[in-house]
């Protein structure tokens, strides 16, 4: 019997996103030390926070990448690069990631991945990095990875998501994200709940979701300390699609998305409940299991999407029944290199085509009156 079109490409990367999960788990508990001397956590030059996780993730889904699909033709389009990290005064830092690649690689057969024979040395794990850096574009196939989405809720023991896509010609042929802090309760996606498990290590928190293009299914399974669960169950979107019930979630920074717009928009459309501010991602994977209706974007004009920002959940909420456009209704384009080029205003990602076109109608009715 044939092989199930794209059946290893989508299982190494739920695999490897479980691992990097893991990591991120791991660094995320060790930020909140009160003894941490916060050299896990480094600022970027546009002042964006990078951290031991974003490196270690980066570097442990290259590796994986390479070890299963070979390297030779690997392109992976991700989010970090090894300039500040190969500076002499990023030694400790690099030690630091090393230690995460090495624990985390360690484990990696228990999630039925390849594992290196010996520790890997900084010099492989800064190629692994630095092998990352394709810029896509229209032809071919291309990873797109952020190794961790939301990097700012990360540091802030909030919410933030790894998200791996594939693409090919363009099209997003799948995703998966990973979304260690996601709540069973949905209050909990706002505000935190910072509680790690409940009664008995029951694992009360996060999960990885994935889909495959024109599949018509979206799944998640639960995210479980030190290996890869047997199970997983379908996602569905909610069908909600009366503006005066749906949750609308946008992102929780003034400076990447502009509240007071969002907000004159879903009054107008009669919205009652207030805003759902979530950090990264996870704002796709609300959609897509159906704790919300809606999720929109809109950063300053000077601003370009990155596709990596994108990709996975975009994919995962239409096969999980959504819809997910620009503001001018049309399809992201991820066949024009690293930024979303063209789109149109801002991103809206909704549970169904109903609230879709409404929310579509009403940028059009409140657009002109503001000052974006
Ligand atoms: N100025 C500006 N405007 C819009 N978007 C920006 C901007 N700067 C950065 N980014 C990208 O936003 C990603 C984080 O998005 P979030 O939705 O998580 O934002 S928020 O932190 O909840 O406000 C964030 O992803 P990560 O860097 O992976 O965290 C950035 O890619
Ligand atoms: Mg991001
Ligand atoms: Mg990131
Ligand atoms: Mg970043």
């Amino acid at each position: 019997m044939a092989e199930e079109f794209l059946a290893t490409e989508m299982d190494t990367a739920v695999r490897v996103v479980h691992l990097a999960s893991s990591l991120c788990v791991k660094v995320q508990d060790k930020l909140r030390l009160p003894s941490s001397t916060n050299g896990h956590v480094k600022s970027k030059d546009d002042d964006s926070p990078v951290t031991v996780a974003d490196w270690g993730v980066q570097a442990i889904v290259s590796w994986v990448l390479a070890q299963v699909f070979g390297g030779q033709n690997l392109s992976i389009v991700a989010e970090e690069d090894t300039e500040s990290l190969s500076k002499a005064e990023s030694l400790g830092l690099l030690g630091a990631v090393s230690s995460a690649v090495n624990e985390a690689l360690s484990e990696a057969s228990t999630y039925g991945l390849p594992k290196p024979d010996k520790p890997l040395g900084t010099t492989e794990i800064l190629e692994a990095i630095g092998r990352c850096s394709s810029v896509g574009g229209p032809k071919g196939r291309h990873w797109v990875l952020d190794p961790v989405d939301g990097t700012l809720g990360f540091v802030r023991g909030d919410q933030y998501a790894v998200a791996l896509a594939l693409i090919e010609n363009g099209k997003v042929l799948l995703g998966v994200l990973g979304c260690p802090n996601y709540p069973v309760k949905k209050e909990c996606l706002s505000n935190g709940c910072n509680s790690q498990s409940g009664a008995a290590g029951s694992v009360t928190k996060g999960c990885v979701m994935y889909a495959k293009r024109g599949s018509g299914q979206a799944w998640m399974q639960p995210l479980i300390p030190g290996g890869y669960p047997e199970s997983a169950t379908l996602l569905k979107v909610s069908s909600v699609d009366d503006p005066v019930l749906a949750t609308v979630c946008e992102p929780v920074e003034r400076a990447n998305s502009n509240h007071l717009f969002t907000a004159g928009l879903t009054n107008s459309m009669g919205v009652r409940k207030q805003p759902m501010r979530v950090y990264s991602m996870v704002k796709y994977a609300a959609i897509a299991c159906g704790d919300a209706e809606v999720f929109m974007k809109f950063a300053q004009s000077s601003y370009k999407e990155k596709i990596w920002d994108h990709a996975a959940g975009v994919v995962i909420v239409e096969e999980a029944g959504g819809v997910v456009t620009d503001a001018g209704g049309r399809n992201l384009d991820f066949s024009k290199g690293v930024y979303l080029e063209g789109l149109d205003r801002g991103i809206i990602a909704c549970s169904g085509q109903v609230l879709h076109e409404k929310i579509i109608g009403a940028v059009y009715a409140s657009w002109e009156s503001s000052s974006l």
